[in-house]
């Protein structure tokens, strides 16, 4: 069943931690992995849509849906760890979780993202929840940041290896309306060396509107550079 955003408003949260209150041990949980990037009952029909319509395009091979969780447990991130983190100075792992699946289903952001090796280029689908507000009625530019760096970097990460962000360069030119789905398309423009170039652009599901364009510089992990260190 589909659920309004002025539903899912009205849809109590999760019991919320209270200063001083024991913190949950995680230790001693089974932690289940959900895959945050299949629908859930707060997708509206135009994110089911868009969604239904690429499985399809997965049929063939050419697009592949990218799943998503709440923690690292991937083999990529195994490997950022060994190779790029100092663990001694690794605070919190156990309570850390991606920003952008952070949130309670449908109020934040909710989303799927879908790669095409061939064309180096990811699209996600995202639904913008009624907690991302900036501007009353609209989404918070950082949100559309957060989610433009998101869609640029697994595009750069999928067709180059561990990068990072080194520049975001955004035209915020229309804002979006909250609870909207909004398509980012991105792309790998050129490498140079460890340097990767993704352009993006966030536009409405009928394409009419031009939301948000963006060039990223992504720059590739050297393993014999720790990130942690002072250089
Ligand atoms: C599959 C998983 C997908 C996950 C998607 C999530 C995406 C989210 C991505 C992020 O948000 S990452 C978090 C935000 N980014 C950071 O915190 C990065 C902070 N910056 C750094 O750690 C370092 O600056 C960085 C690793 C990016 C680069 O440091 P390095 O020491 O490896 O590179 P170096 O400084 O030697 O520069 C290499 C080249 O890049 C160039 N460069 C570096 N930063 C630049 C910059 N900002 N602008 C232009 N050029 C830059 C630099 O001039 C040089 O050019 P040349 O080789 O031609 O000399």
């Amino acid at each position: 069943m589909l659920r309004s955003c002025a539903a899912l408003l009205r849809t109590p949260g999760a019991p919320r931690g209270r200063p001083g209150a024991p913190r949950r041990s995680f230790s001693s949980e089974k932690v289940v992995q959900k895959d945050c990037a299949l629908p859930n009952p707060s997708w509206s029909k135009d994110l089911r849509l868009l969604f239904d319509q690429f499985m399809k395009k997965c049929e063939d091979g050419s697009w592949k849906r990218l799943p998503s969780y709440k923690q690292f447990f991937s083999k990529t991130f195994q490997g950022f760890q060994t190779l790029y983190l100092d663990p001694s100075l690794v605070k919190g792992e156990e309570h850390a979780q991606l920003f952008t699946r952070s949130f309670e289903d449908g109020l934040g952001f909710e989303y799927v993202m879908f790669y095409n090796d061939a064309e180096k280029r990811v699209l996600c689908f995202l639904q913008v929840g009624p907690h991302l507000q900036g501007a009353p009625g609209f989404v918070h530019g950082g949100a559309i940041a957060t989610m433009m760096d998101s869609t640029t970097g697994t595009c750069a990460c999928r067709a180059g290896g561990i990068a990072m962000t080194a520049n975001l360069n955004i035209n915020f030119k229309r804002p979006i309306p909250l609870c909207s789905v909004v398509v980012i398309d991105s792309q790998l423009d050129k490498v140079e060396g460890r340097k990767l170039f993704v352009s993006c652009n966030v536009r409405s599901v009928d394409e009419k509107t031009l939301h948000s364009e963006a060039s990223a510089l992504f720059i590739k992990l050297d393993p014999d550079k720790s990130l942690r260190k002072k250089r």
